[in-house]
């Protein structure tokens, strides 16, 4: 009598204790100190890369290095100083914790790294400490809620180049955004929830960084995914890795987290450079807007960063808030970044853990 021998389920013991994930976080990066010489070195590598200033490179040449780096770098100096703690900038010491949290929570078999895409720790020094580890599996978590070219799309691009003459690869995946992910909301709604308990807002503000209208575009090889206007209002197959849709997105599903009403609440974009048209609206236009309205005090998130950073407490916690009271506003409040806070952690232990989710 003739046996069959029918196929094994494919058995994953082995490859369950040998596994070992490397996770690489990776956040914008900042200056090693506020010093003019450290910020001129951050300011040229960060403006040098074509992602961000995506003109032809003898323009961005001349540009960083005519105009930015005499004459930017003093002035962002002076805004660094300001921002700058006994440990650093908050941007990289919450980093830091948030890679201790982690590692904590994620045990033995996943070995985390922390970098900064521009300045220290390098991306590639990170990726040889992992290189060293012996990984089945990096997946590289870029610290940005919402795609864009100039910031996730630069740090793929980065490891890509760090990677590419290894030869041994380990599996490699990269995270893309997390906007929508419950924890990244819940994290800023309960954040929310704490000042409107404290305060009664007249309004809303939601402050994400600018993007040049042209890196939109650019990024649409199918046709025309973003006019700018109300194309942006609802996020689909199609427009699912515009910046501007995706920021949008973000506000409503914060909106409804903490059930603010419509007509409440406005999404607007900050820090624009230069003379060509960036996403609109701008915020700094939004305020006087809103004081003309009648609005004497606003709550204010800037939910395209996960870190509190210069973007946050010193252009939407110090400057907007002083254009705010310019205009005849009377209460302007920041809400803090996650951080290093607990919900955040739980958030990319769960990015890590479960792809799908
Ligand atoms: C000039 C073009 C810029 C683009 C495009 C841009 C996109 C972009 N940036 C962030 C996140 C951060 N940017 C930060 C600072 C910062 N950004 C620009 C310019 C562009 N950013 C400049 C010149 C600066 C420095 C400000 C100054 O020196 O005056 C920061 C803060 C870093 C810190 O140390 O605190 C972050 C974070 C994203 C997410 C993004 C694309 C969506
Ligand atoms: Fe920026
Ligand atoms: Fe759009």
């Amino acid at each position: 009598m003739s046996t069959t021998t029918l196929a094994q389920p494919f058995d994953t013991t082995t490859l369950n204790e040998v596994r070992k994930t490397g996770v690489l976080i990776v956040n914008l990066g900042t200056p090693d100190s506020p010093s003019v010489p450290d910020v001129r070195k951050y300011l040229r590598q960060f403006l040098m890369d074509e992602r961000v200033i995506d003109i032809p490179y003898l323009n961005r040449w001349f540009l960083i290095n005519l105009v930015i780096a005499p004459f930017r770098a003093p002035k962002s100096a002076k805004v660094y100083k300001q921002l700058w703690r006994p440990d650093g900038s908050p941007l990289k010491t919450y980093g830091y914790s948030v890679k201790d949290k982690l590692q904590k929570v994620l045990g033995e078999n996943y070995v985390v790294e922390l970098a900064m895409r521009y300045q220290n720790p390098s991306i590639e020094k990170a990726l040889t400490a992992l290189r060293k580890e012996c990984l089945t599996e990096i997946i590289v978590v870029p610290f940005f809620p919402q795609y864009a070219s100039a910031s996730t799309g630069s740090v793929y691009k980065e490891v890509m180049r760090v990677v590419k003459d290894w030869e041994v690869l380990p599996e490699i995946r990269f995270v893309n955004r997390f906007l929508e992910h419950p924890k990244f909301i819940k994290g800023f709604v309960d954040l929310g929830k704490k000042y409107m308990a404290q305060h009664d807002y007249d309004h809303f503000v939601f402050s994400y960084h600018g993007l040049p209208e042209r890196q939109i575009t650019k990024g649409d090889v199918t046709g025309h995914f973003c006019q700018f206007g109300s194309c942006c209002d609802k996020l689909d197959h199609r427009n699912q890795h515009c910046y501007r849709a995706q920021c949008f997105e973000t506000t409503r599903l914060l909106v409804k987290g903490m059930g603010i009403p419509e007509g409440k609440y406005t999404t607007c974009f900050q820090s624009r450079l230069g003379k060509n048209p960036w996403i609109k609206p701008y915020t700094d236009e939004v305020i006087p807007e809103l004081t003309k309205k009648g609005v004497k005090s606003a709550l204010a998130f800037s939910p395209a960063f996960v870190a509190d950073c210069l973007e946050t407490t010193i252009e939407v916690g110090e400057e907007y808030k002083e254009l705010f009271e310019k205009e005849g506003g009377q209460h302007w409040q920041l809400v803090e970044s996650l951080n290093d806070s607990d919900i955040w952690v739980e958030c990319l232990e769960d990015i890590i853990k479960n792809p799908a989710a």
